[in-house]
């Protein structure tokens, strides 16, 4: 057998700070990447072009990565579960090292593919868990369960230290002439173009692919916004956020990175208000785990409702008013354009996220599964932990204690986009509306007319009424 190491990346789309390349590298200086666009990922229908798009220039700067540092990255296309251990048997690879990863797809095809190669005499690396700052065994109440609250969740969590980043990966091996002629042999492919797989974008990237793309989005955010974060994070005409979701998704910045810049910030910072901004964006690192955490030992949250009160709750069907919600034409115009945020650049602002879910589920008492899936189609950091969370939190299916949340847009807009900027933005038809008809949505129908703006598809005051009385109803005979 050779000293050859595969490592096989997945959400991992970095050679730094990366913990399972870092233990590769240890082993043997001859590691070379591998990456399989699988099928049973890529045709789903609820791949997001602008997903696809930014996935594959991340891989794209990841081979120049492994080139810099003296190895390639190989491409594979087909099912992980054979694709995988046949290179590794035909290049006799020592080992194939992976992170883990919480999704339930992941954790079937992982150990089908552990199976296979134990059966090979191949090496594997034991669960790490590369994109957590802490794993799912480590966070654990008193009695040893999982958390299902996420204030307790967090005080655990944000008590326990945290690891450095690890080795950048560095002087290896690249495969030899022959071994690269094996490696073609046994299905490694050129890098095909999003197009090349069917997936057309034009939206833009929120955040250019590649490592260093994300690492200087981190170090403007950790050195600037992150100290105005609490304030400025609802408001969704201003960039207050990090806008670095996509590079989490596809673990194009290491966390333990992205810890150690949030505590040189808080290092940095004198007032009160700074440390209080910068442990609130802590706490989002925090729900992300929380909700990977949740996958993990909850996979049946991939499903449908976490609580009995939502697992039969008579969901309205009407197609009309789905199409209106998808394409932003509900006639309330912070939804439409948060809608039309999402559906031109791919990427929708936190507090927008909120206010579309709810009034989805709310409002127009529509299943919040087809909203879930309808972000993924779109969302260019869609994430199945994060968007299932999201859209049971909004629902209040979920494991939240505080069961009905109903977001009343028009307060919501009055509130965190009072001026209407972010509604003009995107929705140009409105651009030309007084603020004040505008942010408390008394536009008269003649105006409405006039521009080509629609009357509101329902009465949020009467909707509210119907999906409070239908959820007393199914609690009544729920066992929540
Ligand atoms: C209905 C709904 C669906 C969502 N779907 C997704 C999704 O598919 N993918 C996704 O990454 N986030 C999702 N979120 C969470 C959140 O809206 C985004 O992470 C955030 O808007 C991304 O912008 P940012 O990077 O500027 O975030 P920042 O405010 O800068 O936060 C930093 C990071 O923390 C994490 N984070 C922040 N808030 C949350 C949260 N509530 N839950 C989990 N992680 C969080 C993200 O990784 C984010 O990039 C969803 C929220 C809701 C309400």
């Amino acid at each position: 057998m050779s000293d050859l190491i595969l490592f096989w990346h997945r959400r991992d789309l970095r050679i730094s700070d990366n913990t399972g390349l870092a233990a590769a590298r240890e082993q043997s200086p001859k590691v070379v990447g591998v990456f399989c666009l699988d099928p049973n990922i890529l045709e789903r229908d609820d791949v997001a072009p602008a997903r696809v798009t930014y996935m594959i220039g991340c891989l794209q700067i990841l081979q120049q990565r492994y080139a810099e540092a003296g190895s390639q990255l190989l491409i594979l296309h087909g099912d992980p579960i054979a694709a995988i251990p046949t290179l590794a048997a035909a290049l006799n690879a020592k080992a194939v090292f992976w992170n883990w990863d919480v999704e339930p797809y992941s954790q079937i095809r992982d150990r089908s593919i552990i199976d296979t190669l134990k059966e090979k005499g191949i090496e594997f690396l034991p669960p790490n868990w590369d994109q957590l700052l802490h794993s799912p065994e480590e966070i654990r109440t008193g009695g040893n369960s999982p958390y299902t609250v996420y204030t307790p969740f967090w005080k655990n969590w944000s008590s326990k230290p945290k690891a450095q980043p690890a080795e950048t990966l560095q002087n290896t091996e690249a495969l030899t002439k022959a071994e690269q002629e094996i490696a073609l042999q046994a299905g490694a492919i050129e890098l095909p173009s999003a197009k090349d797989l069917g997936f057309i974008w034009d939206g833009g990237l929120i955040i250019p692919p590649g490592e260093a793309a994300a690492q200087s989005r981190l170090e403007e955010f950790t050195n600037q916004a992150i100290i105005e974060y609490q304030e400025q994070r609802n408001f969704p005409a201003v960039d207050g956020t990090s806008q670095l979701s996509a590079a989490f998704k596809f673990g194009v910045i290491g966390i333990r990175t992205v810890w150690q810049a949030t505590m040189e910030a808080q290092e940095n910072s004198r007032s009160e208000e700074a440390q209080a901004s910068i442990r609130t964006w802590q706490q989002e690192l925090a729900w992300r785990e929380f909700y990977q955490h949740a996958m993990y030992n909850f996979p049946e949250l991939a499903e449908g409702a976490y609580r009995d009160t939502f697992k039969d709750f008579p969901w309205e069907t009407n197609e009309e008013n789905f199409q209106a919600w998808c394409e932003g034409r509900t006639g309330f115009p912070i939804v439409d354009a948060a809608m039309r945020q999402l559906n031109e650049i791919g990427w929708m602002h936190n507090r927008c996220r909120m206010i579309v879910a709810s009034f989805l589920t709310k409002d127009l008492l529509i299943n919040p599964q087809l909203g879930e899936k309808y972000f993924m189609q779109k969302l260019i950091d869609g994430d199945l932990s994060a968007n299932n969370g999201g859209w049971q939190w909004s629902a209040s299916s979920g494991m939240d204690p505080k069961p009905v949340r109903i977001f009343n847009p028009t307060s919501q807009t009055q509130k965190f986009d009072p001026e209407g900027e972010y509604i003009r933005q995107w929705v140009s038809e409105l651009r030309s509306v007084d603020t004040e008809y505008l942010v408390t949505n008394k536009i008269s129908p003649l105006e409405r007319h006039g521009i080509g703006y629609p009357e509101p598809i329902v009465d949020h005051k009467q909707q509210q009424q119907q999906f409070k009385q239908l959820y007393q109803q199914q609690k009544v005979v729920s066992r929540d």
